[in-house]
C-alpha cells in the first residue's frame, strides 16, 4: 500500500465537568464526548526522502513539528524505526483553536494511518497510549463515537447505546480560543452549576433529544463566555431558532445546537450566518462509528477507513 486517505472528524462535549485539579495544573474532568460528522481530510502518502513533509489548504497552519499530524508521524517513524518518508496532505475543514479537537482529530488519524499504511498492526489500545503523550484529547479522537471521558480527559467508557441520531449546527464566531487559557482562568472550586452527567447518560439511554438538550453543560462557559459575551448571543439565538438545546464545545468559542429536524437545522444556519455574520457555521450530524467496520478499498487501490 503506498497510500491511505483518512476522515478526521470533529468532537463535540455534550457536558463537560471539572471536579478537580492536579499538583501538575491538570484538570479532573468528567465529560461525555461525541464524534460528529464534519471532517478533515487526510491523505498520506509514502515518498523515498526520509522525512516528514505537511501540505495543507490553510496557509498559515504550521507545516513542521508544530502541527500535531506532523508529530503522530514522526511519533511512529521513530517509535518503530520506519525509515521511508511520508507525505501528509490536510484538506482542513474544521475550524482551528474551536473547542472542535481538529487538530487532536488529525494527529489520531495520522496515528491510525501510519499504523495501516506500514502494517505495524497495532491494537488500538497501543495506538490510545501514543495518542496520550500528546495531548489530553487525543486518546479519545483515536476512539471516537459516544464516549464517557475522565482522568483528564484520557480515561475512556463507551456507551452503550450511542447517543441518539440528530443534527448538529456548529457556528463559531471568528475568535481563537486558547484551551490552556480557559484551564488556566477556571475557578473550579467555585462553579455553581454543574452537568447532571448521570442525567444525560439517561436521557441518551432513552433516545430522547429534547431532554439530552435541556441537559447540555459545560463549565468552561463560566470562563469563555465572559471574554466572548456573543457565545451566550448565539445560543439563544438557536433556541429560539428550534434548537433542543445549545451549548459551548470544549473550551470554545463554538456553539453547538442539537436539531432533530434537518430543515429547522439548516433554516437556523442561514439565519446565524446572518444575524452574526458568521462564516464558520456548519450543519452536520452526529457520527456513530460503524461496528467491526472493515478496511475498504476505493477502486484506485487507495484505502479508506
Ligand atoms: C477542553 C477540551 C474538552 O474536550 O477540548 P478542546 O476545547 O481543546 O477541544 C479538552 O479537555 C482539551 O484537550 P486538549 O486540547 O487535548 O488539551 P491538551 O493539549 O492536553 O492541554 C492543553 C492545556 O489545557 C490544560 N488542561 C488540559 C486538560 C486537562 N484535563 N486539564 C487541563 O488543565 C493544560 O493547561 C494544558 O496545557
Ligand atoms: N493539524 C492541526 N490542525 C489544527 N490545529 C493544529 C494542528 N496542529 C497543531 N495545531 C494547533 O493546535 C491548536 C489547537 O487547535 P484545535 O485542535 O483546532 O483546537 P481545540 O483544541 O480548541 O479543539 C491551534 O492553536 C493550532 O495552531
Amino acid at each position: 500500500m503506498e497510500e491511505i486517505r483518512l476522515k478526521a472528524r470533529a468532537k463535540i462535549n455534550l457536558t463537560l465537568d471539572v471536579t478537580g485539579k492536579r499538583d501538575n495544573g491538570y484538570h479532573e474532568l468528567q465529560m461525555i464526548m461525541q464524534t460528529v460528522g464534519l471532517y478533515d481530510e487526510i491523505v498520506l502518502r509514502k515518498i523515498p526522502e526520509n522525512e516528514i513533509r505537511l501540505e495543507s489548504n490553510v496557509s498559515w497552519l504550521p507545516a513542521d513539528n508544530r502541527n500535531l499530524a506532523w508529530r503522530a508521524a514522526e511519533l511512529m517513524r521513530s517509535t518503530y524505526d520506519i525509515k521511508e518518508g511520508v507525505l501528509i496532505q490536510i484538506d482542513k475543514r474544521i475550524p482551528v483553536a474551536a473547542g472542535l479537537a481538529g487538530g487532536s482529530a488529525d494527529c489520531a488519524a495520522v496515528l491510525v494511518g501510519m499504523n495501516k499504511l506500514f502494517s505495524l498492526k497495532l491494537p488500538a489500545k497501543k495506538l490510545e497510549e501514543l495518542a496520550l503523550t500528546m495531548g489530553t484529547d487525543i486518546p479519545y479522537c483515536v476512539r471516537r463515537g459516544t464516549v464517557l471521558a475522565e482522568g483528564v480527559g484520557e480515561v475512556l467508557t463507551n456507551i452503550e447505546p450511542p447517543c441518539p441520531f440528530c443534527y448538529v449546527v456548529l457556528a463559531k464566531l471568528p475568535v481563537s480560543v486558547s484551551t490552556a487559557k480557559v484551564y488556566q482562568s477556571l475557578k473550579w472550586d467555585q462553579v455553581e452549576h454543574h452537568p447532571d452527567t448521570k442525567g444525560m447518560l439517561a436521557a441518551m439511554a432513552e433516545g430522547d433529544v429534547p431532554a439530552m438538550g435541556r441537559l447540555l453543560g459545560n463549565v468552561l462557559e463560566t470562563v469563555t463566555i465572559p471574554m466572548y459575551p456573543k457565545i451566550a448571543d448565539i445560543k439563544e439565538s438557536m433556541l429560539e431558532n428550534g434548537a433542543e438545546g445549545a451549548l459551548m464545545s470544549g473550551s470554545g468559542p463554538t456553539v453547538f445546537g442539537l436539531f432533530t429536524k434537518q430543515e429547522r437545522a439548516k433554516e437556523a444556519a442561514k439565519i446565524l450566518r446572518k444575524q452574526f455574520a458568521m462564516r464558520d457555521v456548519f450543519v452536520t450530524q452526529i457520527y456513530h462509528v460503524p461496528h467491526g467496520k472493515k478496511e475498504r478499498r476505493t477502486t484506485d487501490g487507495r484505502h479508506k477507513i
